[in-house]
């Protein structure tokens, strides 16, 4: 392999050999008083400026990346002493750094995500079924949401990017929040936040991402019929020769049997779109990942009824003052 272009003299020693040959290690880039610095900036951000996610907690700074192109928002003088020397050093061939991730690891946390999808069979009984099925059913009526192709209630408070104003979930959702809350799958976090949704035959969910508001993780039961949730790559903006259909970008289904918990985390939340195809049977492929655990041959087909899910999440930012009130 040809040697490799050293970014700047004083750097040849530190490359880090049998590894690409693109590695440079530095120990001691800044001093214990810089470091200290560094760290109280980072601490010192609005609280709104960490992300939450399961295995660390990350500030962007700079702009969010974005295919069609960053909106670039300029470095606090913090950051930029620091690109601007690194930039300096030619890292990045005469261009400046525009942009830093901050990431924060607790003992025992890591980048490296766990599996993202588990698949429980079974989570709740019939009759536990039932039960649930009757006490939506019991809601008022101003309780539902009427959309095209579903229909759903939101029990905890509507998630907003200022704060989620709590209500106290009630008790017959919250013995099942508390329970999966217990499994750990919002990393030590409770569920505040169920959302309902209703489907009949033909009714489905135009693909999606569920947004920012919410810790990155789904949970969802499914109740009175199955369905297949979708995933979809989204749009990629930077090809334009090829027409990027609905099909092309269809990456699997997850069959989702009635009494199934699913548990959906990080990449499968944040890279994929999904959504439920507005059809009166689903018909089952090799695609459908979860077919053995779910209990499935392909090619059958399976005739929807009505499902009632069960969409229970956490979000983070809830309004002081009511989250008292929102506690037990
Ligand atoms: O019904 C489902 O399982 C999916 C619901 C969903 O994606 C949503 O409400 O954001
Ligand atoms: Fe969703």
């Amino acid at each position: 392999m040809a040697k490799p272009e050293v970014i700047s003299e004083e750097f040849e020693g530190y490359i880090v050999k049998d590894a690409p040959p693109t590695v440079y290690y530095i120990p001691d880039f800044i001093t214990e008083a810089e470091e200290e610095y560094l760290l109280q900036q980072v601490y010192k951000a609005p609280k709104p400026k960490w992300t939450q996610l399961s295995g660390r907690r990350l500030q962007n700074w700079g702009g969010l990346p974005h295919p069609k192109g960053m909106i670039a928002e300029k470095l606090p003088d913090w950051l930029l002493s620091y690109t601007d020397k690194i930039s300096g050093l030619g890292a990045f061939a005469g261009k400046s750094a525009n942009h830093v991730l901050v990431n924060e690891y607790r003992p025992e946390e890591g980048i490296m995500a766990p599996p993202t999808v588990y698949y429980i069979p079974d989570f709740i009984t019939e009759a536990e079924e039932e039960y649930l099925l009757q006490q939506v059913y019991k809601a008022p009526k101003p309780k539902w949401t009427q959309l095209s192709g579903r229909r759903l209630q939101n029990w905890g408070g509507l998630p907003h990017p200022k704060g989620m104003i709590a209500e106290k979930l009630p008790d017959w959702l919250l013995s099942y929040t508390d329970k999966i809350s217990g499994l750990g799958a919002f990393a030590g976090k409770s569920a505040n936040h169920v959302l309902v949704n209703e489907y009949r035959p033909e009714e489905g969910i135009m693909p999606h991402e569920d947004g920012p508001l919410y810790h990155p993780t789904v949970t969802t039961i499914t109740l009175g019929s199955h369905t297949l949730l979708d995933f979809y790559r989204p749009v990629d903006q930077t090809q334009t020769e090829v027409p990027q259909t609905e099909e092309s970008r269809y990456v699997l289904s997850l069959l989702l049997r009635r009494r199934s918990l699913l548990i959906l985390q990080d990449e499968m939340y944040t890279r994929y779109l999904h959504g439920i195809s507005s059809v009166a049977m689903d018909t089952l492929t090799e695609r459908v990942v979860n077919l053995s655990v779910a209990g499935g041959q392909v090619g059958e087909t399976l005739p929807r009824g009505t499902r009632v899910s069960l969409t229970i999440r956490h979000v983070p930012k809830v309004c002081r003052a009511n989250l008292l009130l929102a506690r037990k």
